[in-house]
């Protein structure tokens, strides 16, 4: 299928009356290879086919502060108000309006010459594009013109719309894919032109859009790994579990000379002890029962690139003695084989274990804990970088609507706070969950409430013994010292998992305890519960 197909549909269109007289154009547009390629043949469909004098779409650039045109200079401020994309783009909404008043009202020299050779009695449209798969979030406008009539049959026909929701999706993930295999390169070459400290800025600046985060810990963090990427030493990742460890492995073997070469990971604690050899190593056929053929372990596969040992606390003794063996001469020997082999890889292990306590019971080698820690990298908790809470969780909220489909939604000031105040012993793993179900448990169109999020004492309700108030679940606390304060956490536990039942009906849940309404709300209000 070729852009043909649009002329052909084009021509077909009057005509046609099968269902599926769309596809053609549906097919041409997924075929695009890039979404400057997407951009321009959805404007010639737009023109060709639906008959506009004008189509373009405008694509909002990497900084998001500037629209760009294709093959163009020409450069919009989303800020200036002179032309009509900053409307669009800050209001979210389209516009329609005559080219004579645009002319008249939107005074931008790029604009006017974009609209310069178009009748004054013609329509001018602008359409906001936005992706809604959250990693994105405004991706250009769509500039129309053409006669009244046109507009006004385009505004009626479902066609339009799903012919936008198409575009939004191909360009979003086109951009996304393009911007993945770019951001690398463009890394890389500008540590040519940037003199040292500013190249490790904007190493460490790019490094924030995965490692999330502008806590000094973070920004410390991010500067770090740069730092450990320039380098071929060995890095060891110590943090609690959950606090990013898989993520600062991946983020060293893509900002390092090593990024086109594989990254090999295993959980050391995930394998049985007996396969783990293997794995890590390779067999020779025949090496034991079971193996009737050569198969390659790991370290071969790293070979060029990166191996990530996570969970490294729990590899077995005997296995630490050889591993050491290869970080020191970059030679193994694969299980049942007569001949070492030789590898090039950088290692990076990650453990949650306090290694050095491991090494007092003899459970690990001290040698190897210095050979791992060429580099030591230390994850910071979540609790101690308590600022970074509202960035992960807007993230994550992004993730999940992305995810499932949903439209956007935000999170309220008061469940921010207690979102803020609570503990995370599983640190960011935890926050991202309980934001799934927060998102998950709120209704379409509104913002995570304080009241869908479970308490502390709800999560942990398996491990300490549970009462049972008014058919609510709790849990009691062990060392209660200060009855207020608990009996608060209980009121508001009991009164979270009612709105939450009620779907945020405040009538109906105040009904259920047998409350005023007023009282209920009052409660709400004291206990930082309320919506409004
Ligand atoms: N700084 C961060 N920015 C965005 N997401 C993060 C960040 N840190 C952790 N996460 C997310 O939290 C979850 C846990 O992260 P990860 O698996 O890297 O932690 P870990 O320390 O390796 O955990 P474990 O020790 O249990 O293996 C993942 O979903 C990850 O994407």
């Amino acid at each position: 299928m070729t852009l043909q197909a649009i002329d052909t549909f084009a021509a077909t269109r009057e005509s046609s009356s099968s269902p599926l007289a769309a596809m053609p154009i549906a097919v041409t547009l997924v075929e695009s290879v890039s979404a400057e390629a997407l951009r321009k043949r959805a404007a010639q469909v737009l023109r060709e086919v639906v008959g506009l004098d004008c189509a373009e779409c405008l694509y909002v650039e990497g900084s998001g502060r500037w629209l760009g045109r294709d093959g163009d200079e020409v450069q919009f401020d989303c800020s200036d108000f002179s032309h009509p994309y900053a409307h669009v783009i800050r209001s979210g909404k389209a516009l329609t309006l005559s080219v004579g008043d645009a002319r008249t009202r939107l005074d931008h020299a790029g604009f006017q010459a974009q609209v310069v050779h178009l009748g004054a009695k013609k329509r001018l449209q602008v359409r906001p594009l936005r992706a809604k798969d959250g990693e994105q979030e405004w991706l250009g406008a769509l500039l129309m013109v053409g006669e009244g009539s046109t507009f006004s049959a385009l505004d009626d026909d479902p066609g339009m719309a799903a012919f936008e929701e198409l575009l939004c999706q191909l360009w979003a993930r086109l951009s996304r894919e393009q911007g993945e295999r770019h951001r690398s390169r463009a890394l890389r070459d500008s540590l040519v032109k940037l003199n040292d400290g500013a190249r490790r800025q904007a190493l460490a600046d790019q490094l924030s859009e995965d490692l999330l985060g502008q806590s000094t810990a973070m920004q410390t963090l991010r500067r770090q790994v740069v730092r450990a990427a320039e380098t071929n030493l060995a890095v060891l990742l110590q943090g609690e579990t959950g606090t990013g460890k898989d993520r600062v492995a991946r983020a060293l073997h893509q900002l390092s000379g090593r990024a086109k070469g594989p990254f090999m990971a295993i959980n050391c604690a995930a394998i049985p002890e007996a396969l783990l050899e293997s794995e890590l190593f390779g067999h020779a056929k025949g090496a034991f029962s079971g193996a009737d053929h050569a198969q390659q372990g790991l370290i071969s596969q790293a070979d060029g690139g990166t191996l990530f040992l996570d969970e490294i606390g729990d590899m077995p003794l005997a296995l630490q003695a050889k591993l050491l063996r290869v970080l020191e001469s970059g030679r193994y020997r694969p299980l049942g084989a007569s001949e070492e082999r030789c590898a090039d890889l950088r290692l990076v292990a990650a453990t949650h274990q306090p290694l050095r306590e491991h090494i007092r019971a003899q459970h690990f080698r001290a040698d190897l804990y210095y050979r791992l820690g060429q580099f030591p990298l230390s994850l910071p908790p979540l609790a101690e970088r308590r600022d970074d809470i509202a960035q992960l969780a807007q993230s994550f909220i992004s993730d999940f609507c992305a995810r499932e489909q949903r439209d956007d939604m935000g999170i309220t000031p008061s469940a921010l706070r207690l979102l803020q105040r609570r503990e995370y012993p599983g640190n960011v793993r935890e926050l991202k969950n309980l934001i799934d179900y927060a998102c998950a448990m709120t209704p379409q169109g509104a913002d995570i409430d304080a009241y869908v999020l479970p308490g502390e004492q709800e999560s942990d309700a398996q491990a300490s013994p549970n009462s049972q108030v008014n058919g609510t679940a709790y849990s009691l606390p062990n060392d209660i010292d200060d009855l207020r304060q608990t009996l608060r956490d209980v009121e508001s536990a009991i009164i979270r998992q009612r709105l939450m039942h009620f779907g945020g009906n405040r009538a109906q849940a105040a009904a259920s305890l047998g409350l005023p309404k007023r009282t209920l709300a009052h409660k709400c209000q004291l206990l930082e519960l309320d919506t409004k």
